[in-house]
């Protein structure tokens, strides 16, 4: 049998390293070619001398040379790549069938198109990538003939309960449910929101996962994401999305169809089930996640989400609504303003309003290349950046 040859991009992030776990379970389908960080050399130094991968990227060239020697001592023969750039090489490049997206942020964003265009197997955890790219990362996917696979366990939850027909899917859908933790505040009075430290919001009741992420979850900026996602992989009306507070993460997402029959998926919160599944679709692997038993599981309960409590959520169907690219505009702007309340520069209740500000602030226009796109993430971040300036 044919191994699948697999690119991880961001493989020493969560969910690089919950994907190399499920990879290490099945040897004889899987084998790794290439491997991606930022920062953490030592990290991928290490998943370097383990996988023996061809290429490994690093887009800073500091980094990159210092991984370099250290692999060069060790007599390991993977080819080191500095460049932002070569993440779009290395994840279009012919040696590789599937590539797992799992950089966080609009960063994300050319490699996975990328990988659409070359009509790769796409594993998409980078939800950050289809916000900005929207109709033009679409369409790379449907000209390139790649198979987009959902990794987001609210996406995949949705995928697994949709009809094996894709084609007729819409004639017997009502609306989805995007089930959502609420988060470390689920139940906080809002107004000592402004306290919060970066430890705090990233402390996730139910996952592990990287620090921005998990401020969105703290904040539902999440859940905003997720719910655009939901729009372009399913290509649904914005009324067709609804969100539900669930606090156990038990059902990771739900489909209504016409008749009122509703699907959903279960399971223990583990990424590894919808990277598993992503690995494997059609078929079914190992995934290495502990079995659902819901004798022992707390009671399944539900709660309308509080618009005081996390007045982003609605952002996404505000920006889903107004003119193409105002997702990419809010995007940009809850990347800076997430990352200066993680650098202390920046109140967790202030989030909000730097988005919301920022959406505002910039008027998206052409959003046909990921060149425009990217223009236009830099011209938001920089409207971010002020508007964070101007509460400090
Ligand atoms: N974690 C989870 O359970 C889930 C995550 N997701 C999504 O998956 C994506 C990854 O999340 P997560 O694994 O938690 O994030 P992490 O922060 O844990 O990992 C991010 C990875 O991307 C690399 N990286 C960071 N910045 C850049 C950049 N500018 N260019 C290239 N590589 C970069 C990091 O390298 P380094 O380690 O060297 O810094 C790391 O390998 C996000 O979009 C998130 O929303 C979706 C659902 C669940
Ligand atoms: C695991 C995963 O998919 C995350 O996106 C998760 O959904 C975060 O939990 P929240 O529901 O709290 O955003
Ligand atoms: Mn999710």
């Amino acid at each position: 049998m044919h191994r699948q040859r697999v690119c991880v991009l961001g493989s020493t992030g969560s969910i690089g390293v919950n994907t190399l776990d499920v990879l290490s379970r099945h040897p004889e389908r899987y084998e790794v070619v290439a491997l991606s960080a930022m920062s953490r050399v030592d990290d991928l130094l290490a998943q370097c001398l383990q996988w023996k991968p061809l290429f490994a990227v690093m887009p800073g060239q500091e980094p990159a040379a210092r991984l370099r020697e250290r692999l060069r001592e060790a007599g390991c023969r993977t080819q080191v790549l500095d460049g932002a750039d070569k993440l779009a090489d290395i994840a279009a490049h012919p040696d590789v069938d599937t590539v797992m997206a799992a950089i966080v942020g609009a960063a994300g964003l050319a490699p996975a198109i990328a990988a659409a265009r070359a009509g790769k197997r796409l594993l998409l955890a980078n939800k950050e990538a289809i916000v900005v790219g929207g109709a033009l990362f679409m369409q790379a996917v449907a000209e390139g003939g790649a198979t987009l696979l959902p990794i987001d366990s609210e996406h995949s939850a949705i995928f697994q309960c949709l009809p094996e027909d894709r084609a007729t899917w819409h004639d017997r859908i009502d609306h989805i449910v995007l089930t959502a933790s609420g988060g470390p505040f689920r139940s906080r009075d809002p107004a000592t929101l402004a306290d919060v430290t970066p430890d705090q919001a990233c402390a996730h009741p139910n996952w592990v996962m990287g620090r921005k992420i998990s401020v969105d979850s703290a904040t539902m900026m999440n859940k905003a994401l997720e719910v655009i996602e939901a729009r372009w992989l399913f290509n649904l009306a914005p009324e067709q999305i609804r969100v539900l507070i669930h606090p156990q993460s038990i059902i990771h997402s739900m489909v209504v169809c016409r008749d009122q029959s509703v699907l959903a998926q279960l399971g223990t919160p583990d990424m590894r089930v919808p990277i598993a599944y992503g690995l494997s679709f059609p078929e079914r692997i190992t995934s290495g996640a502990s079995r659902l038993d819901l004798m022992t599981t707390p009671s399944l309960s539900f709660e309308e989400a509080d618009a005081t409590r996390f007045p982003g959520l609605h952002l996404s169907w505000q920006a889903l609504r107004a003119p193409e690219g105002s997702t990419t505009v809010l995007n940009a702007a809850n990347e800076v303003a997430v990352d200066a309340f993680l650098q202390g520069r920046l109140r967790f209740d202030r989030i909000h309003a730097v988005n919301s500000q920022c959406l505002a602030d910039v008027q998206p226009g052409d959003c046909s290349s990921i060149e425009a796109l990217l223009a236009l993430d830099a011209q938001a971040r920089s409207a971010a950046q002020r508007r964070v300036q101007a509460w400090i």
